[in-house]
């Protein structure tokens, strides 16, 4: 059984923001004897991508390098426009959000985050030039320097770089990794906005403090109520930190569905891939996998079909032919909500016999 829409793990309506077959091709410069040719060439790097972000919940985007992930969340925020697709917050399309006026309205309600906290702050200004940029930017800072003052302290507070005064008039070679990105934080807050977009907001970090940052993002989904999309490498945090997960393979999205199905029931090749290479200190070393055979695709000249057919242990002649749609993973107890765990992989689709599904809990024997 395929899905007709997009299934949402969490069975809400609260939809704050929704991709439906978003796509972004990258035009590539031609080069020598391609100068003479018509055809265009391009890095087709997000393709018919549909997800939902939900108010209070965080979703993650979890993938491999190269996978499309950053690309998602810059096309969510409007910073590129799409080849193809729509976006919608609260319903509205939003897609041509690209002139000035327009874009600040939207990036109000949406803001990113930014992987590198050490590039994303200018080092010639102090903490509270940046956050009251933001506030004063997005009409925030209040009629009086009291009530401004007041917006700093709070912004401050809210990402607990706390007493606010110590961290107030800092540069930001002053702080830590941690303090900078909470400042970052700090900053996308000053819009008052109800997505937050978090492209690896912890992968520069030092182990030791990326704990204390996700639970800051938890928190603020929890207060604020704020639909956060939480892209990562990781699939391991993707499972402690967010409410559904999304995993993209070579710019498609190949699997859905609430983090403990997708993290626990892997159904994908690609993730249960994924997630035997993930270190885990409770598996002993020799058992790991080493991310399997083969390499990510180009994305130039993609595989037709299923893009990880190349890779994949069981592949059939179809994966190499048609791009799989979304099938329904039945729960584990059966009386689940059916929609809510799709793979996009003809392992799952209707027609495939007992015995071939079988192989997919047995994936030595079908090796
Ligand atoms: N501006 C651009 N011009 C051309 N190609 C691009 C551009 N931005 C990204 N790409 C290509 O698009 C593909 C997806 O890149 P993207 O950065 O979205 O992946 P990612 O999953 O976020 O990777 P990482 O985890 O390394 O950031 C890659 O092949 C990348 O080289």
């Amino acid at each position: 059984m395929t899905t007709s829409t997009a299934p949402s793990a969490s069975g809400t309506t609260d939809v704050v923001l929704e991709a439906d077959g978003l796509t972004k091709h990258f035009p590539v410069r031609k080069r020598g004897r391609e100068l003479l040719s018509r055809k265009v060439r391009a890095v087709r790097a997000v393709e018919d991508v549909t997800l939902r972000l939900h108010r209070g919940r965080v979703t993650a985007l979890v993938g491999e390098s190269g996978s499309g992930k950053s690309t998602v969340a810059r096309l969510l925020a409007q910073l590129y426009p799409q080849t193809g697709g729509t976006i919608k917050l609260h319903g509205e399309a939003v897609s041509d959000a690209a002139s000035g006026k327009r874009f600040r309205a939207y990036s109000k309600r949406v803001q990113m985050i930014f992987q590198d906290p050490f590039a994303s702050l200018n080092p010639v200004h102090t903490v509270r030039y940046h956050l009251t940029r933001a506030l004063k930017i997005h009409g925030n800072a209040g009629k009086s320097a009291t009530e401004q003052e007041a917006a700093l302290t709070h912004l401050l507070t809210r990402v607990q770089l706390t007493p606010p005064e110590r961290y107030i008039d800092k540069f930001p070679h002053e702080l830590s990794g941690g303090q900078r990105q909470r400042v970052a934080i700090a900053r996308a807050l000053g819009a008052d906005p109800e997505v937050l977009l978090a492209d690896e907001p912890v992968s520069m970090l030092d182990v030791s403090i990326r704990l204390g940052v996700l639970n800051l993002l938890k928190d603020l989904k929890e207060r604020l109520h704020l639909a956060i999309l939480y892209i990562t490498h990781d699939i391991a945090s993707a499972r402690y930190f967010a409410d559904e997960t999304y995993v993209m393979y070579a710019g498609r999205v190949v699997e859905g569905g609430e983090s403990e199905a997708v993290t626990q029931r892997p159904a994908h090749p690609y993730t249960q891939l994924l997630i035997e290479s993930a270190p885990d200190p409770d598996r002993p070393a020799a058992q790991e996998k080493d991310g399997g055979t083969g390499e990510p695709p180009s994305l130039i000249n993609p595989p037709e079909g299923c893009r990880f057919n190349p890779r994949c242990p069981y592949a059939m002649k179809v994966c190499a032919e048609k791009v799989p749609p979304r099938f329904a993973i039945p729960a584990d107890s059966g009386d689940g909500d059916s929609t809510a765990h799709f793979a996009a992989c003809w392992l799952y689709g209707d027609g495939l016999s007992e015995a071939d599904k079988a192989k997919l809990r047995e994936p030595e024997e079908a090796l």
